[in-house]
């Protein structure tokens, strides 16, 4: 089943003598439970395709059906409740509020949901259980290592149950063992159902993906499995 559909997406940035493209027309199909790496040199657009799948940013032209509903005609209240639903992003540097201890950067997510605060509660003890940092619960960010920072971060992609995680090199921060660790983890979150899309410049990191695009001055050039 398709979970979401880019059609002749296209972005440029700047306008005249300063204009870029950062994406020259973007076909895409990602189909729900697939786990997929996205490749490419720098500058060729990877962060772009990843903001715009991700409804951080809007496209310059084309079409985004995101869920079956066509994400380029949405104002942005609309936009933001639906990625809010059925978008979870991980980033390389675990994006964490410091000043928050371990379980209620993970309760983040959940503070603006309308349900009961002990269900809640049970949420962040679940995924920190299966993250294995609830010993973490009380402690801050700053605290632990990189791949414990990272399982924090996953623990609060995971916590708002949506549908699709969108990660920038998940593992760029941290050392080989700790980035396989959280390849792995990544891949039991994969086979629990969601769908996973990475950027990542890492060969091997890409290699425990189902699949791989390659994009090359804004187009996808090559899709290899
Ligand atoms: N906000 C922006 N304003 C102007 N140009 C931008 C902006 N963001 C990206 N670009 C340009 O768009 C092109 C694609 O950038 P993008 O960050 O998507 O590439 P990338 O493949 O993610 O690169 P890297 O691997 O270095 O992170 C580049 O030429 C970049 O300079």
């Amino acid at each position: 089943m398709k979970i979401l559909e880019l059609k002749n997406i296209t972005k440029i940035y700047g306008k005249g003598d300063s204009e870029t493209k950062a994406l020259a027309g973007v076909d895409l199909t990602i189909e729900k439970g697939d786990f997929c790496a996205i490749m490419g040199p720098s500058g060729s657009g990877k962060s772009t395709l990843l903001n715009i799948l991700g409804c951080m940013d809007t496209p310059t032209s084309g079409e985004y059906i995101l869920k079956g509903q066509d994400v380029s005609k949405m104002k942005n209240k609309q936009l933001s409740k639906l990625r809010n639903q059925v978008i979870s992003f991980v980033f390389q540097y675990f994006a964490l509020m410091d000043e928050y201890t371990v379980f209620d950067n993970i309760m983040l997510p959940l503070n603006c949901q309308k349900y009961p605060y002990k269900e809640k509660k049970d949420r962040v003890k679940y995924y920190m259980k299966r993250l294995g940092i609830e010993k973490y619960a009380k402690k801050k960010p700053t605290q632990l290592s990189g791949g414990q920072q990272q399982r924090v971060a996953i623990a609060r992609a995971l916590v708002s149950n949506a549908d699709i995680i969108l990660a920038d090199e998940p593992t760029g921060a941290l050392d080989s063992t700790t980035g396989e660790e959280l390849m792995e983890l990544l891949q039991e979150i994969n086979e629990s159902g969601k769908t996973l899309i990475l950027v990542t410049h890492n060969e091997k990191v890409a290699e425990k993906c189902n699949y791989v695009i390659y994009i090359e001055d804004g187009k996808i050039v090559d899709k290899l499995s």
